[in-house]
């Protein structure tokens, strides 16, 4: 199945199979340490299918809350469900077992140097206790489907960061797991290693049918890859939402720093400085249009200018597209002041959000 299908299809059920409810996780005072708070009340919800970032600044508490995923930190107090099963609650040995459905990744992979490839993708397996020929049937395929079929017998330090973290995937794929864990995968990773890492991780997610819970500090990880968002602010989850929504209206001042720092256009400095707030004789109205949802799929501008007769210059412009829906924002220079009021009024009734900037 393609991705594109995969997502149009709502590949991401209703039902959550990752449950986090009421989560508090207060790390005990050590030496002359206070106690600390990394989570308060986190309820979240991972629907079967989906792909979901957590998004925050450092120390937000993201490492704690995956951590919490896997069992490789218990809950103070709350819930913590994967697959219907109360992750907290088992014991040693069911939790290891447990761990064989929840793949993780790593921002700095976490290979054994002394293993080729094939030897650290065989290694969940080995524990497991795998026969050798049931290794090499399913080592094989995996080092295959994440594009390194030409190095099963190298080495860690013969790999570039990028082929690393397709070991790091395809080990983490080992025991067919339902969900996969990814800890800032990327964070090492130049820009375009990033992207096809990500690609790589949606497949994963449309192909394998694998749940995807990654963190992350970047917004264009989430942008690239998730299609749910959720925003985590001093160990509080603030937002959350499907990504375009999120992207498109952040309702959190947190959210809104990282969404500007994707969508955000700023006014160069040269007409920044010469905008006064009110009109005067020769300054042109310099309006901002923001374009989403159902206002940006039909042809706007040529409606505007047609049917209020007005001349209108572009300034700036940003178009991207978000989970595959277009969102921008225009900002237009209006000659004629005397028209704002009507320019105003159309824009709203064609579904545009729209600010005055200022006269310049
Ligand atoms: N084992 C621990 N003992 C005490 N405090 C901890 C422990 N682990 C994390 N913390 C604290 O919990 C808070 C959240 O840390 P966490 O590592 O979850 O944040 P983060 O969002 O992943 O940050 P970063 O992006 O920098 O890794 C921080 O204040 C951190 O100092």
């Amino acid at each position: 199945m393609k991705l594109t299908e995969h997502i149009s299809s709502g590949a991401a059920s209703d039902e959550a199979i990752i449950q986090l409810r009421g989560v508090e996780k207060t790390f005990a005072a050590r030496g002359a340490n206070a106690p600390v708070t990394a989570l308060h009340e986190i309820n979240l919800d991972v629907p079967r299918g989906a792909i979901l970032g957590v998004i925050g600044r450092s120390g937000a508490g993201k490492s704690t809350l995956i951590r919490l995923v896997n069992g490789l930190e218990l809950p103070s107090s709350g819930s913590v469900r994967v697959d219907g099963v109360e992750i907290s609650a088992l014991e040693e040995r069911a939790l290891r077992q447990e761990r064989r459905s929840i793949g993780m990744i790593f921002q700095h992979f976490n290979l054994l140097a002394r293993r080729t490839a094939f030897g650290n993708v065989a290694l969940p397996l080995e524990i497991a206790g795998v026969s050798k020929a049931e290794i090499r049937k399913r080592v094989l395929p995996l080092l295959d489907l994440v594009g390194l079929s030409d190095k099963v017998d190298r080495y860690p330090a013969e790999l570039s960061g990028g082929q690393k973290q397709r070991v790091g995937i395809a080990r983490a794929l080992a025991t067919n797991p339902k969900v996969l864990l990814s800890d800032e995968a990327t964070s090492a990773l130049d820009p375009e290693t990033t992207e096809q890492i990500l690609a790589l991780l949606k497949q994963v997610n449309a192909e394998l049918d694998v749940t995807v819970l990654l963190i992350t500090h970047e917004m264009s990880v989430i942008k690239g890859v998730a299609d749910r968002v959720a925003v985590i602010d001093e160990g509080r989850i603030v937002e959350e939402g499907a990504t375009y929504d999120v992207f498109t209206g952040p309702q959190h001042a947190t959210t809104r720093n990282f969404v500007s720092s994707i969508t955000g256009t700023r006014l160069p400095e040269h007409l920044a400085t010469r905008l006064s707030a009110t009109p005067s004789a020769g300054k042109e109205a310099l309006v901002q249009l923001v374009f989403k949802g159902e206002g940006a799929a039909q042809p706007w501008l040529s409606v505007l200018t047609r049917k209020l007769d007005v001349d209108l210059g572009i300034v700036q412009a940003k178009v991207d597209h978000i989970s595959g829906r277009p969102f921008g924002t225009l900002v237009v220079s209006l000659p004629d002041v005397a028209k704002l009021p009507a320019l105003l009024e159309t824009s709203k009734e064609l579904g545009l959000e729209t600010e005055v900037l200022g006269y310049a």
